[in-house]
């Protein structure tokens, strides 16, 4: 609720305004039968004509002025509540951008989607409802005791006590509904995972004959939704009864008491038809409250899952006192000094005691069995976790003593998995640097050996790009996603993988293309491939973790063995030996 109560507070003024149009609403409504009620008795019983028209005139007047105010109160409402979902999804927008991997992956893909789209949806559609038909249910209902006393105190008993028992009810209900409803978004979210997995896996699933066993698996997950659903709608059902017979006994109760006061001579009848009317417009103000009410423990649970992203800690923030950073023109770009990371829950070290250098104008390579922690070591540079022991710095500076922000501006990086964004080329290649002209757009794309296939493109830089770029072959999308990192220049280049879908001769002609043109720059490539990095300043050979060798390709082919199997593995015999 903290977040919902700091953005009411936000917009004090527009609640401040939609309170005022409700009481103003409540008020002419409520007038209606205190005129109905002296019609009938100035007007018809005393046979005044001229009562009539005027009371009937001013009744106009207060209908006339309901409508219009609760118009008002509409529109204000509506506002509030489409604010308030922007509200939410900007907050919880930013704290994707914080957290951690490890925080990220606690609430997983699926759940976070949820969160920020569907359950917003419901707390800003409840938020409407709120506005419109809770808010004006107290307010309502306190007029209408205090016109009931004014009209006959001994009648009072009626409305209050049908007011306490429809509050009680509602609150049973409330109290059942609440897990219910925690566990349909809890489903709602599986039912994302699997939907998502089924639908972005379409290929797979066809490639597999898998269809039956998707099948099986989502039924079951609808299965389990509509069970939960099933469960709240029944225990809603005794709702619709309950009112109506808490209407009806009220009704009877107001005229038969109303009765005998009338024959007793201590109230007129139009008395009775006013107490009556109150009665219903108090109970129709609770039914219109409680229908919200139906959504209120579905609301909360979406409340306290947004809640529950926003409330998490980063695991990873920036200090705040920061030293001063050493020395940008340090020419060791990156070191590793004795450093050592495990995934959390893992038993064992994915990195254990890992030391080497990046330095400006040389390419450092890692290379290793898959599993053997290239990727973390990248990951770590980025500081997307923190190493267990050990450091890590940049130009001289534990990358913990600099903002995160300082960091990433001076490393660009290309992930293992490409991924592109939804626009065009020209938006996804300047991502890093929004100020990019086409010129440096289209240098960045010939050194990334992109240039030509965009340039056969209909509309050039210009082109679409898909959602998640499916309109485009692997190893584009590579390619795309190096010229993306070149065009934000940075003194340290990360390329995890990325020249894995290439061609051997793209892959070459490529790395000689960044050799001559990012001579300035430290670059650290992470390859499967042997032939990928034989040229690189130094090579870094990965086992399990463990630094297994470093030196130029022509050192560890004589000194490291497990560099000496890989490249066993990879090149023909006769390479080998010519090696
Ligand atoms: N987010 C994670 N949580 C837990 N364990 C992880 C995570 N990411 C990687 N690992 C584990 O850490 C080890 C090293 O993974 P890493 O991705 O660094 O290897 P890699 O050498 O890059 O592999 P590949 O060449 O296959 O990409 C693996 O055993 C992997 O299972």
């Amino acid at each position: 609720m903290t977040y919902l109560f700091q953005f009411l507070k936000e917009k004090k003024t527009m609640l401040f305004l939609i309170i005022l149009a409700t009481v103003i609403q409540s008020f002419s409504m409520l007038a209606v039968p205190y005129f109905a009620a002296k019609i009938i008795d100035d007007g018809i019983l005393k046979k005044d004509l001229m009562a009539i028209v005027i009371l009937g005139l001013q009744m106009l007047a207060a209908v006339g002025l309901s409508g219009l105010i609760s118009l008002w109160a509409s529109y204000l409402s509506a506002d509030l509540a489409a604010l308030s979902g922007k509200y939410l999804r900007d907050r919880i927008f930013d704290k994707t951008q914080v957290l951690s991997i490890r925080d990220f992956n606690r609430f997983s893909t699926a759940s976070m989607i949820t969160r920020a789209t569907s359950d917003i949806t419901v707390i800003q559609q409840t938020v409407i409802m709120f506005a419109q038909m809770i808010l004006p249910a107290p307010i309502i209902a306190i007029t209408a005791i205090i016109m009931t006393i004014a009209v006959s105190p001994t009648l009072v008993w009626i409305p209050i006590i049908a007011m306490v028992v429809f509050m009680l009810a509602i609150y049973l209900i409330f109290i059942k509904a609440s897990p219910i409803s925690k566990t349909i978004q809890k489903r709602l979210d599986v039912i994302n995972r699997i939907m998502g997995e089924a639908i972005t896996g379409v290929r797979v699933i066809r490639a597999f004959d898998n269809s039956e066993f998707e099948r099986k698996r989502t039924n079951q997950a609808f299965l389990n939704y509509a069970d939960n659903v099933i469960r709240l709608n029944k225990t809603f059902a005794v709702f619709s009864p309950l009112i109506w017979s808490i209407v009806g006994i009220s009704m009877v109760a107001v005229l038969w008491f109303g009765s005998f006061l009338v024959l007793n001579g201590e109230i007129q009848v139009g008395g009775i038809i006013a107490v009556s009317e109150y009665t219903i417009l108090l109970l129709i103000a609770l039914i219109m409250s409680s229908m919200v009410m139906v959504m209120l423990p579905k609301m909360k649970a979406c409340l306290d899952r947004t809640q529950e992203v926003l409330d998490t800690i980063p695991e990873i923030a920036d200090e705040t006192q920061l030293p001063a950073l050493q020395n940008p023109d340090n020419p060791a770009k990156i070191v590793f000094d004795q450093v050592s990371f495990s995934y959390r829950g893992a038993e064992e070290s994915v990195l254990e005691g890992i030391s080497f250098s990046c330095e400006q104008g040389k390419t450092t390579a890692i290379i290793g069995g898959t599993g053997s922690g290239k990727s973390t070591i990248a990951s770590l540079m980025l500081r997307l976790y923190d190493v267990a022991s050990g450091m890590i710095t940049l130009e001289g500076t534990d990358i913990r003593q600099m903002t995160q922000h300082q960091l990433r501006e001076a490393i660009s990086y290309v992930p293992q998995k490409a991924i592109l964004f939804s626009g065009t080329i020209a938006d996804n290649l300047r991502m890093g640097n929004s100020q990019a002209t086409s010129a440096e757009l289209e240098q960045a794309a010939q050194i990334a050996q992109a240039h030509d296939f965009i340039t056969e493109l209909a509309e050039g830089y210009q082109s679409p790009v898909a959602q998640g770029g499916t309109n485009f072959s692997g190893g584009q999308k590579q390619r795309l996603c190096i010229a993306r990192a070149l065009v934000k220049k940075a003194p340290v280049y990360i390329f995890d993988d990325s020249f894995s879908a290439l061609d051997f001769k793209t892959d070459g002609a490529l790395r000689k293309a960044l050799k001559r043109e990012m001579a300035d720059a430290a670059m650290v490539i992470v390859a499967q491939r042997v032939s990928t990095i034989m040229d690189a300043d130094q090579i870094i050979v990965l086992d399990a973790g463990r630094m297994a060798g470093i030196g130029r390709h022509e050192e560890l082919i004589k000194s490291c063995s497990v560099y000496q199997e890989i490249v066993a593995s990879q090149l023909s015999e006769t390479e080998a030996d010519s090696l």
